[in-house]
């Protein structure tokens, strides 16, 4: 079934078209009363210049009316003012001005646009009454045609018209039905399918409503702006790639609106215009910041936000195959935050929950975007270093150490940290590899903590 907003859509259609024929009859009306009311005024003959002034206003009133509130009852006084109009120039032709008779012919052909079909029967029997009788202005009268062939001519000439306005109708309604669809179907896509269109130098020139509330912005705020302008942080390569010479750009974009972030799979493609010369591009994206928040419940751990144990494992996994295959240097740090049940019994858990999320934004911000850091137990947290041989991951853990003693805690506790740290060898399994870290971490423990242990 047709949407609601439809069925109105064809009812305004109407209503156009009678706006547009009112138009008409004012044009066409207005300056043939006028040049009637002054041709009896030069005749001197006052009940006609009376009687024509008397319908110019009261065809403007009814015009007025009809303009107002386009319905039935205004359009059937406008007709009526017409049609008294229409009898004093029957009248006026009957006195010899028989060439102003044929704008009547006007008249039956506003009455097919105007009315509905039973009112269209109904007038054109009423408009044609007088000239089904002839006798009544043939007496003074010079016409020298048969009147009832004219009353013949017009009932052929309203039928024929008719049958032209229904079929105009109808292909106009087909048309303003599929546009009404289209804007529709638009209006869908525009509030849901995030979107940008850019010309050439990213000057955004198109932003869909989606996209405008994703980015916190009006869709006037973002029009006009350059597309660096909207911070959209991309987590793969870098999408002003588009603006040079790549064809097309796919990945995640990254966009943060106050304390929300929001996420769009997003892909980057050039348009053409019908000479193939490239006229801009289109961003179409997805909105995946559900998923993303679910798999970031998923995989990490709720106090701190650092990686889970089980994603940890995962990655422990992959780094394992890679090096089978490149073995380029990767190192496993273990780190435990020293006498930390000491904190927890003086200050309280909470206390220690404080820590414990400060303790990993320090090591968070220490390291590097390739690395990893997962919360592996209580307060002891893992960290892959990918592409760093031992002296390396030593150099940085070190530093990480320093931070922690010198950090200014809650409630100025004293905190330090021990780390153990093993690079991976070739034929060790991940369960290989964590034991000799965590020998290295617990003889960091035994030496006295706060220090950095490598695995021998
Ligand atoms: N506040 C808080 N404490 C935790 C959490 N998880 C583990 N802990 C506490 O961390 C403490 C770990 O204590 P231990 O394993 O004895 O180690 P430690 O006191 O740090 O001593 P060393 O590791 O030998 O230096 C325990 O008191 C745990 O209750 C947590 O999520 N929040």
């Amino acid at each position: 079934m047709m949407p609601k907003l439809l069925q109105q859509g064809v009812l305004s259609y109407q209503q156009r078209l009678a706006a547009r024929i009112r138009w008409f009859v004012l044009i066409l009306f207005m300056p043939v009363l006028m040049l009637l009311i002054f041709h009896f005024l030069i005749k001197e003959n006052w009940a006609m210049v009376t009687a024509f002034s008397i319908s110019l206003f009261g065809f403007l009133a009814s015009y007025h009316f009809h303009q107002k509130h386009s319905d039935a009852l205004s359009s059937l006084i406008l007709l009526s003012s017409l049609y008294i109009l229409y009898l004093l120039s029957l009248f006026a032709v009957s006195e010899g001005q028989q060439q102003i008779y044929y704008w009547v012919l006007v008249l039956p052909i506003l009455n097919i646009f105007i009315n509905r079909l039973i009112h269209q029967l109904v007038w054109l029997v009423i408009l044609l009454i007088p000239l089904l009788l002839p006798s009544w202005f043939a007496e003074g009268g010079e016409f020298e045609g048969s009147y009832t062939n004219i009353a013949v001519a017009l009932i052929v000439i309203s039928v024929m018209l008719y049958f032209v306005k229904e079929f105009f109708l109808r292909s106009e309604q087909n048309i303003h039905h599929l546009n009404r669809e289209l804007e529709y179907q638009q209006k869908i896509v525009d509030s849901s399918v995030p979107m940008l269109k850019m010309d050439l130098n990213g000057e955004i020139t198109y932003a869909s409503l989606a996209i405008s509330r994703i980015l916190g912005r009006s869709v006037s705020n973002i029009v006009g702006k350059n597309y660096t302008d909207l911070k959209l942080i991309s987590l793969s390569n870098d999408p002003q790639v588009w603006l040079s010479e790549r064809k097309f750009w796919g990945g995640i974009l990254y966009s943060e609106v106050g304390p929300k972030s929001y996420w769009l799979d997003a892909m980057i493609r050039p348009e053409y215009d019908a000479f193939s010369n490239k006229t801009g591009y289109l961003l179409i994206a997805e909105n995946i910041t559900r998923q993303q928040s679910l798999e970031k419940q998923a995989n990490h751990d709720q106090l701190t936000g650092a990686l889970n144990r089980r994603v940890f494992d995962e990655f422990i996994f992959q780094t394992i195959e890679e090096f089978n295959r490149h073995k380029d240097p990767v190192c496993l740090v273990l780190c435990d935050i020293d006498h930390f049940k000491e904190v927890n019994d003086t200050f309280g858990h909470l206390t220690g929950d404080d820590i414990l999320k400060e303790f990993y934004k320090i090591m968070d911000e220490s390291l590097r975007q390739t690395d990893s850091l997962a919360r592996w137990g209580g307060e002891e947290f893992a960290i892959l270093l990918p592409m760093t041989n031992v002296d390396q991951a030593l150099t940085v853990i070190e530093k990480l150490r320093e931070k922690v003693e010198e950090h200014v805690w809650p409630k100025n506790i004293s905190l330090t940290s021990s780390f153990g740290i093993c690079q991976l060898q070739q034929g060790w399994s991940s369960k290989e590899w964590f034991e000799q870290t965590d020998n290295a971490l617990y003889q960091a423990k035994d030496q006295g903590r706060n220090r950095v242990i490598v695995c021998s």
